[in-house]
């Protein structure tokens, strides 16, 4: 099966040696409202995946971000997140702005290594928060 192409951001305090990550509760669709995500959406078709990203990101957060390497995941680089989405992820980190939850989210929170597992993760983001919990000190 063909999954969808969704891209997100890891977006950190500073990527030599992060100490929090940017989380956002969904507000949409009902069946995950409320749950915690990286910040993203879908690559529209023909749409680079970076320019896709950048574009979600002011969307939703109202920032632009510099972006950092890719946390390239087990599934041919990706990760599968559902049955119908694989997600590529990158590192980010605020250039310009201030985020706020301006469209489907409602709450942005700053996570600390001792509060990551703290807000209720989409099921698909637990291994990929598992990976980059190694990675904030
Ligand atoms: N953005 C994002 N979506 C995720 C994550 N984890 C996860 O399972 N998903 C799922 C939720 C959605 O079913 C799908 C992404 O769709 P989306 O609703 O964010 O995409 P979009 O902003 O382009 O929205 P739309 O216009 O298509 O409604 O992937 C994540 O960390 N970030």
């Amino acid at each position: 099966m063909t999954r969808r192409l969704v891209v997100a951001a890891a977006i950190v305090d500073a990527f030599d040696r992060p100490t929090r990550l940017l989380a956002a509760r969904r507000t949409r669709p009902a069946a995950i409202a409320g749950r915690w995500e990286f910040p993203g959406g879908k690559a529209e078709p023909g749409e680079h995946p970076v320019d896709a990203l950048h574009r979600e990101l002011h969307e939703e957060l109202g920032v632009r971000v510099e972006l950092g390497d890719e946390v390239v995941g087990p599934d041919d680089g990706g990760w599968i997140i559902t049955d119908r989405h694989v997600l590529r992820l990158w590192l980010a980190s605020v250039a310009t702005g201030f985020p706020r939850p301006l469209i489907e989210h409602d709450e942005l929170r700053w996570l600390d290594a001792g509060s990551l597992w703290e807000v209720d993760w989409l099921d698909g983001d637990v291994r990929i928060v598992e990976e980059l919990a190694g990675r904030i000190a």
